[in-house]
């Protein structure tokens, strides 16, 4: 098979400098349609996304789009599925935007999304959950959560470093296990001995016993990836005037994963941030000193002086609290598994995956791919049906990161009268009274009609 390759459109690409974008009047930008409801979506985005810039900006300034190719588009046009050459387009233009693309469970190719994020190393996924008057939710006061989450991208269990039971790799590394940590490992007795006779016995089943079945998966956490992720997250609060930032983490199981998550990310938030933040660690030391009253006064002063709080919350309760109190939840920072949890669970809340949008970001180097946090959904794939609200919303965020903001503007306020006037796509229609259910390119049309006039 030949690889097929796109042209770049005219234009130029988006460069940084000493540490800022500059971007062009007219910039290349690389974009993946995606699989399953990819390219429904993207038609309708891409309209969106076109129009607003259109009158934002009266043609003197454009979006240059250039499709480049990943998931089952690519494999079928080119045998890869993730050809060098989008890899490369992304490295050069700096920022592009994505549609999401499967990721099959338990066998064959490992997730290109996740291959993309490492690649790039855009170690933060940028996730924020916000609620549009009018949306349907499944809590009393949605308009509460206004949430931003800060998930690390690039490690934890997603680094991909796992040996499928019963291969000799998985083998290797529990003979090592065995042999160099004797007494952990004899703590958990791997699918030999008398519980799995007992086991067997029960199901009547004729297993073979002496059979050494355990999947192996590395959860490597580094101080570097928690770092940069945690100065981006407060780096964001502080910009934007958020009140708060919660470390979200399991440490007090996996200790020197988690744990340390939270304990480089309280020693980085004072070393870089100084009288920026508060934080919780600070309180401990102060009441281990001088008492709770003075511990609570140093905060309240802090606070009140305008320093950002930085706490954390154990990922468990999180998810629970997320719900019933999220007006003490504000900037998130999280590590790559609790992230996507949160991400799905928290988008729940303001009417659901089809109006959650993201970003994965280097802010080091620029790197950028906007992407919406659903997946491909395939049982509504070509049937024009679903809610583009995520990929639109991811556009723009990719507006604001090019400075385009006029252009976003217009895109939230369309978003804003088009669910106001009750068009929605079924997601949204389900669950409303008086809603006018439309197709995934209406909502569209919708949104570009609601920009005339602005
Ligand atoms: N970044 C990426 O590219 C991602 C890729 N994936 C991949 O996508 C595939 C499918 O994953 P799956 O777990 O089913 O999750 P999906 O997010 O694809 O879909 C789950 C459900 O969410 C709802 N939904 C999703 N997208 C929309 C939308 N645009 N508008 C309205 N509702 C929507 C639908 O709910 P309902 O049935 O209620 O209508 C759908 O059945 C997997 O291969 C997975 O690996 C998953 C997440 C992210
Ligand atoms: O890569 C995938 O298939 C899933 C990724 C995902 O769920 C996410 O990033 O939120
Ligand atoms: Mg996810």
């Amino acid at each position: 098979m030949t690889a097929t390759r796109n042209r770049a459109p005219e234009g130029d690409p988006i460069s940084i400098q000493n540490g800022r974008l500059h971007v062009p009047d007219m910039p290349i930008i690389p974009y993946v349609e995606g699989d399953g409801t990819g390219p429904d979506i993207w038609r309708a985005s891409v309209r969106v996304f076109d129009a607003a810039v259109e009158r934002a900006y009266g043609g003197r300034r454009k979006l240059m789009w250039y499709e480049v190719l990943a998931g089952e588009k690519a494999f079928n046009l080119t045998g890869s599925w993730l050809p060098d050459e989008t890899v490369e387009a992304f490295k050069h233009y700096l920022v592009g935007i994505k549609g999401p693309l499967t990721t099959p469970v338990g066998k064959g190719i490992r997730s290109l999304n996740v291959a993309l994020r490492q690649l790039l190393d855009l170690y933060v996924c940028l996730r924020p959950v916000r609620y549009f008057q009018g949306v349907p939710s499944p809590v009393k006061r949605p308009e509460l959560v206004d949430m931003v989450i800060f998930r690390e991208n690039t490690e934890d269990i997603y680094a991909g470093i796992e040996y499928a039971a019963g291969t000799p790799e998985a083998q290797c590394v529990l003979d090592f296990l065995r042999t160099t940590f004797p007494k952990d490992f004899e703590k958990i007795r791997f699918g030999t001995g008398d519980k799995v006779r007992e086991f067997l016995a029960m199901l009547g089943d004729g297993g073979d016993e002496g059979a050494v079945e355990v999947g192996i998966g590395i959860k490597p956490v580094s101080r570097l990836g928690t770092e940069r992720l945690v100065a981006a997250a407060i780096q964001y609060a502080i910009t934007h005037r958020r009140r708060s930032v919660t470390f979200v983490h399991k440490g007090n199981i996996m200790k020197f994963t988690e744990g340390a998550f939270r304990d480089w990310g309280y020693a980085l938030a004072e070393r870089a941030f100084g009288e920026h933040v508060y934080t919780w660690a600070q309180w401990e030391r102060t009441k281990a000193e001088k008492g709770e009253a003075a511990a609570n006064a140093e905060q309240r002063e802090a606070l009140a002086a305008g320093a950002i709080l930085i706490k954390d919350a154990i990922a468990d309760i999180t998810l629970q609290q997320v719900l019933t109190r999220p007006e003490e939840f504000d900037v998130i920072a999280t590590l790559n598994l609790n992230g996507d949890y949160l991400s799905d669970a928290l988008a729940a809340q303001v009417g659901g995956i089809g109006i959650a949008p993201g970003g994965n970001i280097n802010y080091i180097t620029g790197h950028a791919i906007f992407e919406a946090t659903h997946g491909t959904a395939p049982k509504y794939a070509n049937l024009d049906r679903v809610n583009p609200g995520s990929v639109i919303l991811s556009g723009d965020m990719m507006l604001r990161y090019l400075g385009w903001t006029e252009a976003a503007d217009l895109i939230i306020r369309a978003l804003e009268k088009t669910i106001a006037q009750k068009i929605v796509t079924y997601d949204f229609a389900r669950l409303m009274t008086g809603a006018k259910e439309v197709k995934t390119s209406q909502f569209a049309d919708a949104m570009i009609a609601n920009m005339d006039g602005e």
